[in-house]
């Protein structure tokens, strides 16, 4: 039996969370923490995994005391950016278990989202024009998504890679109804009561559109990536930090 404990776990993510493990046959509850418990509660003794799902604003103390706690750890908070991912390198160095800590960080546990945005990442050096637009349920804090953030970056690389020239644009006056631009490529966010977690790729060329779509309907949809990262720490994932569920799949 693999020992999870849950942080966040009063959460909308981290309450499936705790049904997931408490239902899947080879993980066992260890606790289930959330704002204002003791962290340090959680050792070696009684977890194997942590999985992660908080709020972005904390999240990356939350890794740091869990790395100083030995205990491998499983997070799909948004918010990180290239520097709390250095200083989580930096304390798994520096942390217990130097040479086999492993920490996981997902923006999205969902098949849907995970092609989309692999699929994104292929498409984009055949297309001058990419815009990406992701759409929420009205409850999150962040924007845009954590899931937009990296597809963005994905296919910025792609295109640098490809030596494409910065995409078309002759706004010259913008009032904020182009979204915010990350590495070059605009990314729209909306927020509309009844959705969950979606997100639109739009490719274009003169005459022809690519649209990759994503749709999350409901939080269950992000379970068995959690599991699966789980049980990917839990035995042959690699020492360190790894970002992205692509890593764990045979794309
Ligand atoms: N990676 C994915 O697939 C995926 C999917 C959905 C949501 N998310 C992300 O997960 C995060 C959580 O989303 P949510 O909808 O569950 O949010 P939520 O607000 O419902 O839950 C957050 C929980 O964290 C708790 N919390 C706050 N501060 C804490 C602290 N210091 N220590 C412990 N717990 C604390 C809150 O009390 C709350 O119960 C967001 O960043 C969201 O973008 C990621
Ligand atoms: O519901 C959320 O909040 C989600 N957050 C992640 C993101 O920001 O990309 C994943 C999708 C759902």
């Amino acid at each position: 039996m693999i020992r999870v404990s849950v942080v966040g776990a009063k959460g909308r993510m981290g309450s499936h969370v705790v049904e997931a493990v408490n239902n899947a046959e080879d993980t066992q509850l260890a606790l289930a923490l959330d704002a204002g418990d003791d962290l340090t509660q959680i050792d070696a003794d009684n977890t194997d995994v942590v999985v992660e799902f908080t709020v972005p604003s904390v999240s990356l103390n939350n890794v740091l005391t869990l790395i100083g706690q030995g205990v491998d750890i499983v997070v799909g908070t948004t918010g990180w950016t290239d520097e709390k991912l250095s200083q989580v390198r930096d304390a798994i160095a520096q942390g217990p278990k130097p040479l086999t800590q492993k920490v996981f960080i997902a923006p999205n546990f969902a098949i849907s989202a995970v092609l989309a945005d692999y699929f994104a990442v292929k498409a984009a050096k055949y297309f001058e024009s990419a815009e990406v637009i992701e759409l929420h349920h009205p409850t999150k804090v962040d924007a845009p998504s954590g899931t937009a953030i990296h597809t963005a970056r994905g296919i910025a690389e792609a295109r640098k890679a490809a030596g494409l020239a910065p995409v078309p644009d002759a706004t010259e006056t913008d009032g904020g109804s182009r979204g915010q631009v990350i590495d070059g490529i605009h990314v729209h966010a909306v927020r509309l009561r009844g959705l969950n977690a979606h997100e639109e790729v739009l490719f274009g060329n003169a005459g022809e559109q690519l649209t990759i779509r994503a749709d999350s309907f409901d939080r269950t949809s992000f379970m068995p990536g959690v599991l699966l990262a789980v049980r990917k720490l839990a035995s042959d994932a690699p020492a360190g930090l790894t970002v992205g569920l692509d890593h764990f799949l045979d794309l």
